[in-house]
């Protein structure tokens, strides 16, 4: 066995990992697994890259420490690679801020960098911090590379990247940055794989899970997207409401609400869970008669419809829509509901293709191609991670 990276992506509602084989300039999949802080008996599964079950370590109810938890992954990579290399750790960072365009080696000055970003993205940046940090302890020589949601979208210039305040605060920074970047790289290179006229064309990829964004792209570029300055902007999200009137915020405020109670309230209260009452998680809500839930998915999805149309006015038309993510790739009917009110645009998707879960499923006559793609951000960081130990060589 050579070298391998692991890559720890730590999202919202999840913390997924990834062993990678470097060997080849491609990175392989060798396994990939959840670690499971909130389990009744925190810890690990693993399966491999068939989807064939590997190895599954539990600690006793309520043992949940995070160090510890990484403690055993290690560990048992250790076992895994059987004398092979783990010749880096690579990580998922949500925020990159204005200093991080592109992947980076971790040092103590990057973390302290990236502290400082916590307040623009208060429900991930310590969760990507805190295992950073905390293999810097218990493998102190261990290379870690960061890797941005951000990054993806560096190249966003106004009027895209602006919002209409005065100039001065632009000058600090307060600009539109965009999120799940790593998820739309891998969905670009899909695309590029599939075919080199698929990627030419204007198309919008709608990263819908537990966070959810939509990325307008035409060969390879972000060319806009819906999150901004925070991964508040934009959809609605299984706890975060997406775009607000600001005034909403002002008169709370007025109304002697703590700038930590709306913090709570924007990033854990809102969204699917804030409005149906019940769950954050789209599988509740799908299965659920309640009247609430109903409302509530139906507000998705016309969210979720008039943001791609915003996005296609970016792109000049719309010639391809992707879906991607928990939400994405595996409900037929969210992506039903949302071409239903694209059809203006020329969107017609195959039902049994979607009910199906095909890669493509518009209709023949459809003049949007319609794709369902898998992402995998945890395959872009390995690549990351792969090209920066190259360069080092
Ligand atoms: N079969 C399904 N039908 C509808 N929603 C699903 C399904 N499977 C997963 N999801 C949704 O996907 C969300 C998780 O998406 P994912 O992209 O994995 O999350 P994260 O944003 O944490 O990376 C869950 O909250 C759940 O609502
Ligand atoms: C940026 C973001 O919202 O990430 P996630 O989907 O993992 O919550
Ligand atoms: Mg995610």
């Amino acid at each position: 066995m050579s070298d391998a990276v692991l890559v720890l992506n730590a999202g919202s509602s999840s913390i997924k990992f990834g062993l990678f084989d470097i060997s080849e300039i491609e990175p392989r999949l060798l396994c990939k697994g959840l670690l499971d802080e909130h389990h009744a008996k925190p810890g690990f599964t693993a399966i491999d890259g068939a989807g064939n079950h590997l190895f599954e370590k539990r600690r006793a109810p309520g043992d949940n420490n995070g160090d510890a938890l990484l403690a055993d992954i290690l560990d048992w990579n250790n076992d895994y690679l059987d004398g092979g290399t783990l010749a880096a750790i690579g990580h998922r960072v949500v925020h990159g801020g204005r200093d991080f365009t592109g992947p980076a080696e971790i040092t103590d000055k990057t973390i302290e960098k990236l502290a400082a970003l916590t307040p623009l993205a208060p429900l991930h940046q310590p969760r990507c911090l805190s295992p950073i940090r905390a293999i810097r302890s218990l493998r102190p020589g261990l290379t870690q590379i960061a890797c941005f949601d951000t990054a993806f979208h560096h190249g966003l210039a106004p009027p895209v990247s602006r919002f209409a305040i005065p100039r001065r605060f632009e000058e600090m920074g307060i600009r539109r940055y965009g999120f799940h970047g790593l998820s739309f790289e891998f969905i670009a290179s899909r695309l590029a794989e599939i075919s080199p006229n698929l990627a030419g064309k204007r198309t919008v990829a709608a990263h819908l899970g537990n966070g959810a964004s939509l990325c307008a792209m035409r060969n390879g570029r972000s060319v806009d997207t819906t999150m901004g300055f925070t991964p508040l902007d934009g959809l609605m999200m299984g706890t975060r409401g997406g775009a607000i009137d600001p005034g909403v915020l002002l008169y709370l405020q007025q109304r002697g609400m703590s700038v930590d109670d709306l913090q709570h309230m924007l990033y854990q209260e809102s969204g699917l869970l804030g409005v149906s009452g019940l769950s954050a998680d789209m599988r509740v809500l799908l299965a659920s008669a309640d009247p609430r839930a109903i409302e509530a998915i139906e507000l998705f999805t016309f969210r979720v419809a008039r943001e791609v149309s915003a996005m296609a006015n970016t792109l000049g038309g719309l010639e391809c829509l992707i879906f991607t993510g928990g939400i994405g790739e595996h409900s037929a009917e969210i992506r039903q509901q949302v071409c239903e009110r694209l059809q203006w645009l020329g969107v017609r998707i195959d039902h049994s293709a979607n009910d199906q879960g095909s890669e493509c499923i518009n209709t023949e006559n459809s003049r949007v191609d319609v794709r369902v793609i898998p992402t995998s951000e945890e395959t872009v960081i390995a690549r990351h991670c792969s090209g920066i130990l190259r360069a080092q060589g």
